[in-house]
């Protein structure tokens, strides 16, 4: 396959070297620097991009991809609030889009049991629910696009909450969820969820070691959507 990385940082980096050793061609490498690249590139001769960039440049990137008819994979998290921009953009073009707030199938795992657990936590009374994420310092976004995740399955199934907050000055309300978010190098990523009483704690957590799951699992959902069409997600790809 050939593979366009929209966003050559830790990320990218890594995902063209595993995609290399699994005997892919990487298209092209676009940084910050050298978007201007992308003009000069033949659309036809793309399988697949991947975008892990950053906020602001993941719409661009996206309607990149889309409006040429590249299927596009995204991992970039921090701009879901222009979501349906995208599903536009796959709609108008006819395209094929995933989204992940993260590609480790532990992770994947783990949001299933979160909302298990949630929805049992909702029988009883007497806990409080909180969400914390440990992130390296460089990362630009707080709560992480997997805590966000992870917090939309617990309020779905909560029937006292309705929202979440990245915990800071302003307290919590009795609706809202908190997120608590440290920066800590060079924490690949570890997500907690803290269910707390008065007799009791009940933990649930994930810790990634490296960013090797992230980046296989964005190279096996590369392989297997080239045949797709629509906007996909982990759920598709792992018949959850
Ligand atoms: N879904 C998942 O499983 C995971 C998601 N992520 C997310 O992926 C994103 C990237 O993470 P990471 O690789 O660690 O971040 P980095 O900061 O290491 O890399 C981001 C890259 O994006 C580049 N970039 C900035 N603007 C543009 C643009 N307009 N077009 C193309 N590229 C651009 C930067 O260029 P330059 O180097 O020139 O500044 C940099 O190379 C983050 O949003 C992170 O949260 C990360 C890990 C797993
Ligand atoms: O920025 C990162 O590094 C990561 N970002 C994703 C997120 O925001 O959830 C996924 C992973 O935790 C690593």
């Amino acid at each position: 396959m050939n593979i366009l990385l929209l966003g050559y940082g830790k990320m990218g980096k890594l995902i063209g070297e595993l995609g290399e050793q699994r005997g892919h061609q990487i298209a092209a490498k676009i940084s910050i620097d050298n978007t201007q690249d992308l003009d000069s590139l033949d659309p036809k001769s793309i399988d697949v991009a991947i975008d892990f960039s950053q906020p602001e440049s993941a719409i661009s990137n996206i309607k990149w991809g889309l409006e040429r008819g590249i299927p596009v994979i995204s991992g970039t998290t921090g701009w879901l609030d222009r979501w349906d921009e995208i599903v536009t953009s796959v709609e108008e073009n006819d395209g094929t889009f995933f989204y992940a707030s993260n590609f480790s199938i532990g992770v994947n795992v783990l949001f299933k049991v979160n909302q298990y657990l949630a929805k049992l936590m909702n029988e009883v009374s007497d806990y409080s629910v909180t969400v914390e994420e440990i992130h390296h310092t460089a990362k630009l976004d707080a709560p992480s696009g997997t805590a966000i995740t992870i917090a939309e399955g617990i309020i779905e199934n909560m029937g006292n909450l309705d929202s979440w907050i990245l915990k800071g000055d302003t307290p919590a309300l009795e609706n809202q969820l908190p997120i608590i978010s440290k920066r800590i190098d060079p924490a690949p990523g570890t997500h907690i969820i803290s269910y707390q009483s008065k007799v009791d704690d009940l933990v649930l957590s994930h810790t990634a070691h490296s960013r090797e799951g992230f980046v296989k699992g964005a190279i096996l959902v590369a392989e297997w959507i080239t045949d797709k069409k629509g906007v996909l997600s982990m759920n598709d790809f792992l018949s959850f």
